[in-house]
């Protein structure tokens, strides 16, 4: 594949498409935007019968389409951040994958995981396409791998910015974190609060 310089446009790719009965009449996907990354993937539902998705649902949004991509390339399912900002409405699989070798009806799977049923009519946009290269892998098997700084740490090993206060200084993420800041103030960090000395009484003479 040609580089692409910096501000250069990415180089274009032919996808075949068939548009099946039920997706005749709707604008074919499209980018919105000069650069856009995405294609918007229309709701091919029947006109008149939208497809409801409670709270909690999932449903499979047909496109009416069928795409031919080319070998090595594959197309992403995402979700449009707009929907999913005002109705908790997602693409559950995310990013779902369309094969290059994939015939079949492009499908989108909605989930609502909002607090309101959501609706999706004809020609609504629900999802974006993005197509992209795909980097095949060949598996070698061995007996041990190369030694790395992370090694085997992952899953939150290098901790958020407020973790690793905590972890410098315990008791003052400790202190901070009380109900009652105030009467910890005068604690040390990390020292033990020593009791107070018996008042002495004062000796009249
Ligand atoms: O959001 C999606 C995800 C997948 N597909 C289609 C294209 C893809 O090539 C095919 C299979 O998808 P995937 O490999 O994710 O599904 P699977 O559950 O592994 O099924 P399979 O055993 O058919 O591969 O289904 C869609 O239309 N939309």
């Amino acid at each position: 594949m040609p580089q692409k310089k910096e501000g250069e446009q990415g180089v274009a790719v032919t996808v075949r498409v068939v548009v099946l009965n039920h997706g005749e009449g709707l604008a074919l996907p499209a980018y919105q935007t000069d650069d856009a990354a995405g294609l918007d993937l229309v709701a091919a539902v029947p006109e008149g019968k939208p497809v409801q998705i409670a709270p909690g649902a999932r449903a499979l949004v047909p496109t009416g389409l069928q795409i031919e991509l080319p070998r090595g390339y594959e197309a992403q399912v995402r979700p449009r951040s707009g929907l999913a900002l005002k109705h908790g409405v997602t693409c559950l699989n995310s990013p779902g994958t369309i094969d290059a070798d994939y015939r079949g009806e492009v499908g989108v799977i909605l989930a609502n995981l909002g607090q309101e049923p959501f609706a999706v009519s004809r020609g609504d946009r629900i999802a974006q396409l993005v197509v992209a290269p795909v980097t095949r892998a060949v598996l070698r098997p061995v007996a041990a791998l190369s030694t790395t700084r992370r090694g085997a740490g992952g899953f939150g090993s290098t901790k958020t910015k407020t973790a690793l206060k905590a972890a410098k200084s315990p008791a003052r993420a400790a202190a901070k974190a009380a109900p009652n800041r105030q009467s910890q103030k005068k604690v040390k960090a990390g020292a033990t609060p020593r009791p107070k000395p018996p008042r002495k009484k004062a000796v009249k003479s």
